[in-house]
């Protein structure tokens, strides 16, 4: 079956389509230009999964694949595959929750999954299934633009280089950038060394530079890969 998964963020769309043949396109773009978008194969099946309310898109998107769309917003309850430890499932991203499962399917055991997206979500998954919770941070850019807003001095200067580096920074820009950096990855650092026995994954638009620093390897498509999962075991959506 040809496939097409949808992953929208708080910053862009990404999408993966899957063609009957089994090759695999990537793409991401602006929420506005996802239905203009030509598709190499008509999907037999879509689906979507989002964090943001986005009316238009779904409506857009219900128009042109009708019964093919699954719009996904939030977690299915509790289930062998996954068990809840929020009292509010409903209240869990859906992203995170599909990160785990995308998980599952690379790896058995207690797992580590990090998203490094426009916040930085660090999940703890047992091999058993169960959600042990986990942590909400801004991301770098959101964590760089805080302090670009809410300060009159502290400014993305255009002559100035983001060298995506840990060194101390020598103009505003670096040390910005250099900090949140850091910061993003003292706080997987300490998660990694207080459970060694969970495998770290680490997918998101700032993962591979996590994963790198870390000495880690990068897992572009765990939401993809829940969502194939979803699809798998169609009984469960
Ligand atoms: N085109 C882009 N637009 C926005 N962020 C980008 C882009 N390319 C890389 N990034 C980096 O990726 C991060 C955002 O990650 P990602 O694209 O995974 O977010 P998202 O899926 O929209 O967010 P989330 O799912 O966390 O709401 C930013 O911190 C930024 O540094
Ligand atoms: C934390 C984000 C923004 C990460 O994309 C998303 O998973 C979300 O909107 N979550 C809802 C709150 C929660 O997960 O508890
Ligand atoms: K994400």
């Amino acid at each position: 079956m040809s496939v097409l998964l949808l992953d929208v963020g708080n910053s862009r769309v990404k999408w993966r389509l899957t063609t009957l043949s089994g090759e695999r396109y990537y793409g991401d773009s602006d929420a506005a230009d996802i239905a203009l978008q030509t598709w190499v194969e008509q999907p037999q099946r879509v689906m979507v999964s989002s964090v943001r309310e986005q009316a238009d898109l779904h409506t857009q998107l219900e128009l042109i694949f009708g019964q093919r769309l699954q719009w996904l917003k939030e977690p299915l309850p509790s289930s062998p595959q996954f068990q809840h430890c929020y009292p509010e499932p409903r209240r869990l991203g859906v992203d995170r929750w599909l990160a785990m499962l995308g998980g599952r399917v690379q790896q058995s055991g207690d797992l580590l999954v990090v998203d490094a997206g426009t916040a930085l979500t660090i999940d703890l998954f047992s091999g058993d299934n169960q959600h042990q919770g986990g942590y909400i941070v801004p991301g770098l850019r959101m964590a760089q633009n805080a302090l670009f807003t809410g300060t009159d001095r502290v400014r993305p200067y255009q002559d100035e280089q983001n060298e995506q580096d840990t060194a101390p920074g020598k103009n505003t820009l670096n040390c910005v950038a250099a900090g949140v950096l850091r910061q993003n990855l003292a706080l997987v650092q300490s998660l990694l060394d207080e459970y060694p026995e969970h495998q770290p994954l680490i997918t998101g638009g700032d993962g591979q530079l996590l994963a790198g620093r870390l000495g880690l390897s990068y897992s572009p498509d765990l939401i993809f890969d829940g969502m194939d999962s979803l699809c798998a075991g169609s009984s469960i959506v």
